[in-house]
């Protein structure tokens, strides 16, 4: 069989508007087959080659229909690569391959937002692969049939998502709430396969667009109801192009191709989660299959360049076990790897690029999959036979293992237990199929018509158009839009379907209660109430309390993931005004604005990025708060803005960060965002067992909401400046301890002193004293840093310490550890010494400080008392006044104050140096008037002025008289 490379396309889009507003510089070049980055920091350049390299960063213009074209009046013009061009190279390919009779695959990889969707879908008239494909599949077919061609055509559809390592049938409107998802099966011949999943017959273009649209509605219903974030799903089109005519021997014979299209999910979860040093990393947060993809293309492409011992695990993970054809097997195999143009998303580029670089060592070898039909029913009758025996137990079941797999006997065993099973499912496979074989192409598509739901498409999207309705809102804006209720009847009641009054729309997630809301209908006006005290709704980013008026355009929100848009279209056709469109982003810019936040446009760039987390980060809280409140969890979350200094960070922005406290016991943790966001994802799995009934709660190390209360705490922070000591004068100072919310939690007492080389503080006597920091170049200093004591810190705390990082080092110096005092003395003394002091250090010194974090450990919890979660989050945020708890640490806490302050007793110690020169000079100049002396040598005069001590100065001034050169 001849072997070929995958293929391999490597794309980079336009920068988008987070980019932009981080003045984000391109890093990306692209010539001819190669691709170049650029890593910002050191400005070292990588190129890697691939089959094709697509420029779509700029060089395009955008037409009034809003198809995007090559502009060759830009620089980048010639080279700019349209949606035609990337199908030219690549979907033209797959289309040829289909009438040949070979399977094909195409797969998208790259991060988050990448544009592997606006590549393999594409978003309206700039009709990605998958579109352009179906539509030219049609053409051929329709263009044959003019020509008089007798073959038979047969095109189906299929559509799946993996999410969480389930598979569901994204056209079965109820394959999400099947209890583990699909099962998947190995065929002998054709390798693993998803049982069951509806594969259906299509026409038309038209038919697949439908279709699609169906399946995208499904994947909106399941990802809105799961609270799941598209982009951690992968979905996988199927295609299949038969083709049945007679060949030259007069046999019927069937060629056949699957053409599988794969939109992959958002790359950096699978890297990234690990960063934040959570014990959970290893958990379900981390995309399974997308992380084994990953280790098979590994061990594929080590097998190409000769490895032959290498095992590839498609085992391993729902995604592999689908993809086992793609990447090792019959099948013409296209990657397409999707790249931000921008510097901070190098890390992620390089590794898609990597990734593709490796992939393209790949080698699968695909076959024509043309036979006679007799031999195919033949075949399967046959091997219905055999597993008839087999079941029968006439015959030895043998485990069907690859060449390259490895299998201990312990597996074999399970193996063996899951086969019978596997039996019968391949035994009524294999007659399906040989019945679908019989059937005329005709009779299939009657029967789909039957089931399918196009008619009702249509009956709706007339309806949409006069009747009163609402529709989702999703962060995915491929996903807006697909959900629609209509409100045609007095009073909607809508719930979580747990109430035992009738509920005419159910939704489920998080804050969703049994009678939730009702929206009523009164003549041509509409009203939206809770159903029921204290249930978390919201209208125009506004909780909801009482009855309000429902207008066109309005934006509601039921619990903490069901984001609707209200369309009313008498009122809209009757009015003049325009009406903007509702994007998400907006629907949570004005909830956050309306808990206090300050969103606005003109800001600074740290400003907007921090906006930027906030709105990221508010929804992601109200939701775990809400899952929490469902499951009884006593967490409560809150946001909280982070300066560096109250992070105990010398240098980086302004940051969000997740406070995080036990109801019950009042212990409290800071979260990093990622932690939360890692740990959101395992809640929201908790959650989904929960809806679905199954055991949810997990083991104390697997729960997302466990915290140790006994691991170290940062208590707060002091920087302490540096500046006395660049002009060699002492500084012993009281300074305040704040913490994260930049509130005042303690005192710290440090001292800075000039010492000698043995660490001997210098006293008055040896004055030191210099008047300009330049004066220490190239001179040994030496320092004593003394951390003394802290009073006052919470009493919550035992095990308290203190450390911190000077200058250049590496690594922290921690005071001892002090147990149950909440006024600690460390005395905590060390001697820095510098044998020639350089122009850095002599900044640093002038310029900058030294961090001193305070950590120690919460003590064990008192007598618990045990609240209810909802209740104690309720109360909590009547306390607060307020949803959200923002915390305004950054107008309470100044840190330029203790830098003033230590400047200011830098400065009078400063001064007084100064006067006592003065006074020096002004007693010479008495002495010398005393005595006559008209002239007075320079060097006696530079002694007196530079004299380190009193005693120094005395004894200069006393020499006056004896000078020469009286009268
Ligand atoms: N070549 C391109 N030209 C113009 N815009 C693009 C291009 N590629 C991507 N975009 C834009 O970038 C955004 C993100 O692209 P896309 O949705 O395709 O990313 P994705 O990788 O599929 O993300 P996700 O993993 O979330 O599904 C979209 O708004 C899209 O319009």
């Amino acid at each position: 069989m001849p072997e070929e490379n995958v293929k391999v396309a490597v794309r980079v889009r336009p920068f988008n508007s987070r980019e932009k507003t981080r003045n984000a510089a391109l890093i990306i070049d692209m010539n001819g087959q190669s691709t170049a980055i650029r890593n910002p920091t050191n400005g070292e350049e990588k190129k890697f080659n691939f089959d094709y390299s697509y420029w779509s960063h700029d060089g395009f213009k955008e037409q009034p229909d809003g198809a995007i074209v090559p502009d060759t009046s830009q620089p980048n013009g010639k080279k700019f690569a349209d949606q035609k061009k990337v199908y030219q190279d690549l979907g033209d390919g797959v289309l040829k391959n289909a009438w040949e009779g070979f399977n094909s695959t195409l797969f998208a990889y790259g991060q988050t937002g990448s544009g592997k969707s606006w590549s393999i879908v594409g978003y309206g008239i700039n009709k990605g692969v998958v579109p352009l494909f179906c539509e030219n599949i049609f053409k051929g077919i329709d263009e044959k049939k003019k020509s008089g061609d007798k073959t038979e055509f047969e095109v189906t559809f299929s559509m799946l998502e993996i999410y969480n390592e389930q598979v569901r049938d994204l056209l079965d409107p109820n394959g999400g709430n099947k209890r583990g998802g699909l099962r998947i099966r190995q065929h002998p011949k054709s390798g693993f396969y998803v049982e069951d999943l509806l594969v259906v017959p299509v026409q038309s273009y038209k038919d697949i667009e439908l279709k699609m649209d169906e399946g995208t509605r499904n994947r909106t219903v399941a990802a809105t109801n799961m609270n799941a974030t598209s982009s951690r799903a992968h979905t996988i089109v199927g295609i299949t192009f038969v083709q049945k005519f007679r060949n030259a021997a007069g046999e019927d014979t069937t060629k056949s191709a699957l053409i599988n299209l794969v939109d992959l999910a958002g790359s950096e979860r699978a890297e990234s989660t690990g960063a934040t040093g959570d014990r959970l990393k290893e958990g379900a947060a981390i995309n399974q299959s997308l992380s084994c993809l990953g280790n098979c293309i590994a061990a594929l492409a080590d097998k190409s360049s000769g490895k032959l011992s290498v095992k590839v695990p498609f085992r391993d993970s729902v995604l592999t076990k689908l993809l086992k054809n793609a990447l090792g097997g019959n099948s013409k195999t296209i990657m397409i790897a999707a790249i931000s143009p921008a510097d901070i998303n190098y890390e992620e580029s390089l590794s898609t690029l990597r990734y593709a670089d490796r992939a393209k060592q790949i080698k699968t070898s695909a076959t024509v999959n043309e036979d006679p039909t007799d031999k195919l029913i033949r075949e399967l009758q046959e091997e219905n036979e055999k597993l008839k025996a087999m079941l029968g137990g006439n015959m030895k079941m043998e485990v069907m293992k690859d060449d390259d797999e490895d299998l201990s006997e312990e597996e074999i065993a399970k193996l063996k237990a899951e086969m019978e099973e596997e039996y019968k499912s391949r035994l009524s496979n294999n007659e399906k199929e040989m019945e679908e074989m019989k059937k005329s192409f005709e009779e299939k598509l009657k029967e789909a018509q039957l089931l399918s739901g196009d008619n009702v498409q249509a009956q709706i999207n007339a309806k949409k158009k006069t009747t009163a309705h609402m529709y989702n809102l999703n962060t995915d804006p491929l996903l807006t839009g697909h959900i629609i209720n209509f409100f045609d009847t007095p009073a909607e009641k809508i719930g979580n379907g747990k109430d035992e009054g009738e509920t005419e729309l159910i939704l489920t997630g998080p804050g969703i209660a049994p009678k939730h809301a009702i929206v009523r209908m009164e003549g041509d006006k509409f009203t939206l109430e809770p159903g029921e005290p204290n249930v978390r709704l919201m209208h125009n980013g506004k909780a909801v309390v009482d009855k309000v008026e429902l207008h066109h355009n309005d934006r509601v929100l039921f619990g903490t993931t069901q984001y609707f848009v209200f369309v009313h279209p008498k009122e809209r056709d009757a009015s003049k005004k325009t009406y903007p469109e509702v994007t998400f982003e907006m629907a949570q810019e004005e909830i956050a604005k309306h808990s206090g936040f300050d969103i606005s446009s003109n800001k600074s760039q740290e400003e907007a990025l921090l906006q930027e987390d906030v709105l990221d980060l508010m929804p992601a809280i109200d939701n775990a708060n809400s899952i929490s409140e469902d499951l009884d969890k006593k967490m409560k979350f809150e946001l909280m803005i982070v300066s560096p200094e109250a992070r105990g960070e010398l240098t980086g922005r302004t940051e969000v960060m997740i406070r995080v406290i036990n109801l019950e016991t009042k212990h409290e943790w800071v979260w990093p965002r990622e932690k939360f966001l890692n740990r959101k994802f395992v809640m929201q799995e908790m959650y989904q067992n929960y809806l679905d009934g199954e055991t949810w709660d997990l083991p104390k190390e697997k729960d997302p909401f466990d915290e140790d209360y006994s691991a170290d705490f940062h208590i707060g922070s002091v920087k302490v400046w540096m500046q006395s000591l660049a002009y060699m004068i002492e500084s012993k100072v009281q300074l305040d301890i704040t913490d994260f919310r930049g509130a005042k939690v303690g005192l710290l007492n440090v001292e800075v002193s000039p010492c000698d080389a043995k660490g001997k503080e210098y006293t008055e006597k040896d004055d030191v004293y210099v008047e300009d920091p330049k004066l220490l170049l190239d001179k040994p200093v030496h320092f004593l840093f003394k951390i003394v004591s802290a009073r006052g810190l919470p009493t919550n705390f035992t095990d308290v310490y203190a450390k911190y990082v000077f200058y250049k080092e590496e690594k922290f110096t921690t005071t001892e550890i002090v147990k149950n005092t909440s006024n600690p003395d460390w005395n905590h003394k060390r001697v820095l010494s510098f044998p020639k002091a350089e122009d850095d250090l002599l900044n640093f010194l002038k310029e900058s400080a030294v961090m001193v974090q305070i950590w120690g450990k919460q003590k064990p919890p008192k007598e618990k008392k045990s609240v209810n979660t909802k209740m104690a989050i309720l109360a909590d945020a009547k306390a607060k006044g307020g949803v959200a708890a923002a915390n305004d640490n950054l107008k309470r806490f100044d840190a330029e104050k203790v830098k003033y302050m230590m400047e200011v007793s830098m400065l009078r110690k400063r001064q007084e140096k100064m006067e006592a020169k003065l006074r020096h000079i002004r007693q010479m100049l008495e002495a010398a008037t005393e005595h006559k002396k008209k002239k007075i040598s320079t060097d006696l005069i530079s002694k007196i002025y530079t004299a380190g001590t009193e005693d120094q100065a005395q004894k200069c001034i006393s020499l006056i008289p004896k000078e020469k050169g009286k009268h």
